[in-house]
């Protein structure tokens, strides 16, 4: 049998279709109606056996990213939710030997769109393979929902719908692919404070429901129907906290984005600008057309280009 010493994860961002939000539990979280959407925007998590190292803690980390990444947000201890995969499978498991974990982010950090939350999950994929410790996907499932709500969720990937706190998933029929860009803001948003002003602005919320017109727009790969059904119940909160992402969203809207919103708790707002049922020369000059007038607004710290869906955390 061939033994790995290296194992790497490669593992995608997500924004979220629809996000449906109820009242506060009283355990501090919200029940979701949550429809997640991997995107071609991926980090890299590579575990390499570290026997040999002289002092042993179970991880040490290191991470490297492109720019609008913060990386100085990462967390190099213990408490990265990479690390925190990592020992939660050793103790599981019973089987571990010391590990370096070195991630490579481009998944932009409390961005809205899941970073550490995939970091996570590549980890656990990543670990099970190095220590061949054989979890079944649904004990690595049942692992990434302890240490996330949005963890399950980079496991998997494609297009699905999360219940519960976010972390029950279904998958959800999408044959289409879709075009985004996203605007990365200079600013990072705190998830539990969103929530918290969500509950501020919002004291009586209603159950979440799911939309069943996103539900008809991504079986049916229909693009304008999928840009009018996007909707965040977070982003009023995102905006309150960061009124400036207000302007973000019509800049790109004015440049002829077919939907836009705040990707999860914010700041990144994300645009739809074509895909599944339209011409790609007419969805390229869209897109071509967003970026510039982002990338010209002043309002953002980077654009980038990503495309959905795309499968979970894989090895590579
Ligand atoms: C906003 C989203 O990213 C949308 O996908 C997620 O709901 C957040 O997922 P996450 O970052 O994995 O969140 P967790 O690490 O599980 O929780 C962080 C904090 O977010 C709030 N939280 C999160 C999920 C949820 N269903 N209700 C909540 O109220 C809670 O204050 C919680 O303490
Ligand atoms: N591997 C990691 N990568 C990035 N941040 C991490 C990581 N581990 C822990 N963190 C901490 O988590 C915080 C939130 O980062 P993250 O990038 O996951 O936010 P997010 O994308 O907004 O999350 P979500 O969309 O799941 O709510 C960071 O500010 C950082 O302190």
């Amino acid at each position: 049998m061939t033994v790995n010493t290296t194992v790497t994860v490669r593992v995608p961002a997500k924004v979220n279709l629809q996000l449906a939000v109820g009242p506060g539990r009283e355990d501090g979280f919200h029940d979701l109606v949550n429809v997640f959407h991997a995107v071609s925007l991926f980090d890299e998590v590579t575990a390499q056996d570290a026997s040999a190292r002289r002092s042993r803690p179970l991880t040490e980390l290191t991470a490297d990213g492109g720019t609008g990444t913060h990386l100085a947000r990462v967390p190099l201890d213990s408490s990265n939710l990479a690390a925190r995969a990592a020992v939660l499978l050793a103790e599981t498991t019973g089987k571990s030997t010391p590990v370096d974990l070195k991630l490579i982010k481009q998944i932009p950090v409390a961005g809205g769109m899941a970073g550490g939350s995939a970091d996570a999950a590549a980890a656990l994929v990543a670990c099970d393979r190095l220590w061949d410790s054989g979890m079944s996907q649904e004990d690595l499932a049942g692992l990434a929902a302890r240490l996330g709500s949005d963890v399950a969720f980079g496991l998997v990937g494609g297009t699905a719908v999360g219940t519960g706190r976010g972390e029950i998933l279904t998958p959800m029929d999408s044959p289409g692919r879709f075009q985004w860009v996203f605007a990365l803001s200079p600013h990072g948003l705190s998830t539990p404070a969103v929530f918290g002003e969500y509950d501020r602005l919002f004291p009586d919320a209603p159950e979440p429901r799911e939309s069943p017109a996103l539900r008809r727009a991504l079986a049916e790969a229909d693009t304008a129907a999928l840009g009018r059904a996007l909707d965040n119940d977070l982003q009023p909160a995102a905006l309150s906290l960061l009124p400036e992402l207000e302007r973000t969203l019509d800049t790109g809207r004015a440049a002829g984005a077919v939907g836009a919103l705040v990707s999860g708790s914010g700041p990144t707002c994300a645009f739809l600008v074509g895909g599944g049922d339209e011409d790609p020369g007419t969805v390229e000059a869209r897109r071509r057309e967003v970026v510039a007038s982002l990338e010209g607004s002043g309002l953002c710290e980077s654009v980038v280009t990503a495309e959905g869906d795309v499968p979970g955390a894989v090895l590579v």
